[in-house]
C-alpha cells in the first residue's frame, strides 16, 4: 500500500500555495506538520481528490487517484477542517446518511455506528441534533464519519482542534489502534497531538517539504539547542529577548525555570534538555506562539 505525491504544486492567482511538493506515504500514522497558511488544508484536498492540482500527480500502488474515481472514495475516509451537515440531522441520522452515501449495508453501518459511538464517547448523544452539540462533540462526530467505512487511507485536518485533554488522549489511542496497515495523514499544528502516535513527520512551509522523517530523527536537528535553567523572575523580559522561551514555570516568589531553545547556553547554570517535537517546531517556526497545551 503506498501513496505517492509526485511535484504536487496549486497555485491560486499566483500564489503557489503548494509548491512542488512530493512525498511517498507508506501505512502508518503521518503528522502534517506547519504553520497556519503553510498549504496542509490544500495538500490534503488534493490528496482526498477534492480539488486538482496545478501541476503533479498523486498515485495509489502507481495509479493516479484521478482513475481510480469512486475506487479511491471507498477507500478514503477525509475530516475536512469545518465538515457541513443538514441541521436537523441528529447524531445517528448523520451517521446513518454518510454510510449509505459509502455504499455500505445497513448491518455494516449499524454494527460501525456502535463501535464508533462508544469510541469517541458519543453513546449518549446519537439521538441529539448536531446543531446543538459544542464544537468537541461536532469534532468527535466528525471524526467516527471520517472512519465509518474502516477506510485504507484516513486523512484529518486539524482533527483535535475543540477536543478537551482527556477526548484528544481516547483520540490518540483511538488512532493508534486503527492505524496498523493502513494510512492515516494528521495535519495539526498542536504537535504534542501527533509526537507520540505518528510513526513519520512532514514538515511543511511556505507550500514546500521542509523535511520528513521519525520523530526521533527530527528532534535530532534540535539536539544540544534545548536547555532549562532558574532564573530571577525580574530577568524574564531580558531572557525572552535573546533566547526562544518554549515555557515556563514558577519556582518560587522570585524565581522561575524556564526551558529555552538557543544554539549555546545563555548562562552557567543551564542543563541541557532532550527535545521534543513541540521544541523543533518551536524552531523551525520560531514566529509561532506556543499553541500546544500540556497534557
Ligand atoms: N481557494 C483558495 N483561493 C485562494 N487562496 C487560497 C485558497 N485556498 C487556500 N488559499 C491560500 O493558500 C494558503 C494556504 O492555505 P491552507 O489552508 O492550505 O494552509 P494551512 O497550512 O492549512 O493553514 P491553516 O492551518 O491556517 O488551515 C493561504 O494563504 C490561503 O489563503
Amino acid at each position: 500500500m503506498e501513496l505517492e505525491i509526485h511535484e504536487i504544486s496549486k497555485h491560486f492567482r499566483e500564489k503557489k500555495t503548494v509548491n512542488k511538493f512530493s512525498l511517498k506515504i507508506t501505512p502508518g500514522v503521518w503528522g502534517l506538520l506547519g504553520a497556519n497558511g503553510a498549504g496542509k488544508t490544500t495538500l490534503m484536498r488534493i490528496i482526498a481528490g477534492i480539488i486538482k492540482p496545478t501541476s503533479g500527480s498523486v498515485t495509489y500502488n502507481g495509479i493516479p487517484i484521478g482513475e481510480l474515481q469512486e475506487k479511491y472514495r471507498n477507500i478514503l475516509g477525509y475530516l475536512p477542517q469545518n465538515f457541513g451537515f443538514d441541521p436537523d440531522f441528529s447524531v445517528n441520522d448523520y451517521l446513518n446518511y454518510i454510510g449509505a452515501l459509502k455504499g455500505l449495508g445497513a448491518a455494516d453501518v449499524l454494527e460501525r455506528i456502535e463501535d464508533l459511538t462508544e469510541k469517541l464517547n458519543l453513546t449518549e448523544l446519537k439521538n441529539k441534533k448536531i446543531t446543538k452539540l459544542s464544537g468537541g462533540m461536532k469534532q468527535r462526530v466528525g471524526i467516527a464519519q471520517a472512519l465509518l467505512n474502516e477506510p485504507e487511507i484516513l486523512i484529518l485536518d486539524e482533527p483535535t482542534s475543540g477536543l478537551d485533554p482527556g477526548e484528544r488522549i481516547r483520540f490518540r489511542n483511538l488512532i493508534s489502534e486503527f492505524a496498523r496497515d493502513r494510512i492515516v495523514i494528521i495535519s495539526t499544528h498542536i504537535v504534542s497531538d501527533v509526537e507520540y502516535i505518528a510513526t513519520m513527520n512532514a514538515v511543511m512551509k511556505e507550500g514546500k517539504l521542509l523535511s520528513c522523517g521519525t520523530t526521533a530523527d527530527l528532534v535530532r536537528t534540535v539536539e544540544n539547542h534545548v536547555w532549562s535553567s532558574v532564573i530571577s523572575i525580574r530577568d524574564l523580559y531580558e531572557y525572552d529577548r535573546k533566547v526562544r522561551i518554549v515555557n515556563t514555570r514558577n519556582v518560587d516568589a522570585s524565581r522561575v525555570s524556564i526551558r529555552y531553545l538557543a544554539e549555546k547556553p545563555v548562562n552557567d547554570s543551564s542543563i541541557s534538555r532532550k527535545p521534543s517535537l513541540e521544541d523543533l517546531y518551536l524552531w523551525m517556526f520560531p514566529q509561532e506562539e506556543k499553541e500546544a497545551e500540556d497534557l
